[in-house]
């Protein structure tokens, strides 16, 4: 299918036009969706219809949207039984946004109930036996099956880069709050993070400029010339797959073949110590977001999440500070790392996509990360077991979200050459 710089492209020079591109789009659903079972709901046709008839960087760029963001003219149901047909009155902001840049809003994508952990029936289009990773499944995997060029996802512990890379496509957790997460269902509201999903890390880049006007799409280093790049080494990588960590190691060998300078980052103490306060922020912070559904439902909604929320329950208020100033001791030691380097390449998973549907995988390589703010971008194409992908994550400065952007599109290009 059509990648978003290709459908842009098209619509911009009068080949295609936004009607024939949501034509498309709605055929790929009809004829792949079956068996990948991304989406939960197309939107109405009334909707699509003025979307044909739309103006903007994003005319043609049909979307599809995680669950948890509130639509106008959809349900949306948070993945949860407890939300079955609710109806809001506003779009989400970001839905809100991409609507003005001319984009259309194709349907809602599954999502792990309130973005947590019980899985959702949707299939990896890679290899159907596995998980495509969560919460953001139904998003990566309709963009890994080429239904759909975009989709908004978000991450609290690894929901955007984790589905990414099991699925093969390009994910993009912004700094945070660098996109509004206006209208979309809180579960920890200082780590929830609105992303996106792409064939590219080009294509990224040019959704993220159009829907929030900054110069996101920076140009494209033809080389790694003068970049300095760190091998960051954690904590935990005793955890991860030998696998997962060759292609590291590859992305580092493509980095220094262009030029890269390549330094190798042991992981400082704080930034091991923020990373194992995430759970306690986020918990914490769920068990408040979620205060109503968790007392008032808290039998219809999934085990999963119900047992992180019966922990969290657990958890003093004294508990809770101490993790909120360990994330921000680590944010501190974050920013020192990027004195000596300009990115960071790390794993996006512990390995390839499980073979399962019960689980949605680890955010173990995906928290500190989410926690410290700073903006990832995992950059797909490398080969795991079995044929399924892997997904390396390059890691900027917080704000420096161009330069992630661009710095993956130039590693996406030395891993497969357009
Ligand atoms: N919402 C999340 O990020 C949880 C996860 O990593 O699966």
């Amino acid at each position: 299918a059509a990648s978003l710089r290709d459908i842009v492209a098209a619509v911009s020079s009068g080949r295609s036009t936004p009607e024939r591109e949501i034509a498309a789009a709605k055929e790929r659903v009809a004829a792949a969706d079956g068996e990948i079972g991304a989406f939960l709901r197309l939107a109405p046709e009334a909707s699509l219809a003025a979307a044909s008839a739309a103006s903007g960087p994003l005319a043609g760029v049909t979307i599809g949207v995680k669950d948890i963001y509130d639509t106008r003219d959809m349900a949306t149901e948070h993945g949860s039984p407890v939300y079955r047909g609710y109806r809001p009155v506003a779009d989400a902001a970001l839905v809100s946004m991409a609507r003005l840049a001319g984009a259309a809003i194709l349907g809602k994508t599954t999502t792990t109930e309130f973005a947590s952990l019980d899985p959702t029936p949707t299939r990896n289009p890679r290899n159907l036996s596995h998980t495509p990773g969560g919460s953001s499944s139904g998003s990566a995997a309709a963009v890994a099956a080429g239904m759909v060029p975009l989709a908004f996802g978000s991450q609290t512990g690894g929901s955007v880069i984790r589905p990414a890379s099991f699925c093969g496509v390009a994910g993009y957790k912004p700094s945070f709050r660098l996109l509004p997460t206006v209208g979309m269902k809180t579960f920890s509201y200082t780590l929830d993070t609105a992303g996106l999903f792409a064939a590219t890390a080009g294509d990224l880049a040019v959704a993220a400029k159009a829907i929030t006007g900054r110069d996101l799409a920076a140009p494209v280093p033809a080389d790694a010339a003068g970049l300095t790049v760190g091998l960051y080494r954690s904590s935990v990588d005793f955890e991860v797959r030998p696998e997962m960590l060759a292609a590291v190691e590859e992305a580092a060998r493509l980095m220094e073949g262009a030029g890269a300078r390549i330094v190798e980052l042991e992981e400082p103490a704080a930034l091991a110590e923020a990373r194992a306060s995430h759970g306690i922020v986020q918990g914490f912070e769920a068990v408040m977001a979620l205060s109503d559904e968790y007392r008032n439902h808290h039998d219809e909604i999934g085990p999963m999440v119900a047992a992180i929320l019966d922990d969290a329950a657990r958890l003093e208020p004294a508990a809770y500070d101490a993790a909120r100033r360990a994330a921000r001791v680590g944010r501190k030691a974050a920013s020192a790392l990027f004195e000596s380097v300009d990115v960071i390449l790390a794993p996006s998973a512990l390995g390839a996509a499980p073979v399962t549907l019960a689980s949605t995988g680890d955010a173990m390589m995906n928290k500190l990360w989410t926690l410290t703010g700073n903006p990832v971008v995992n950059v797909p194409g490398f080969a795991g077991e079995e044929g399924l992908p892997l997904g390396v994550s390059v890691i900027a400065r917080f704000g420096r979200d161009a330069r992630a952007l661009a710095i993956a599109a130039l590693l996406q290009n030395l891993v497969t050459p357009q």
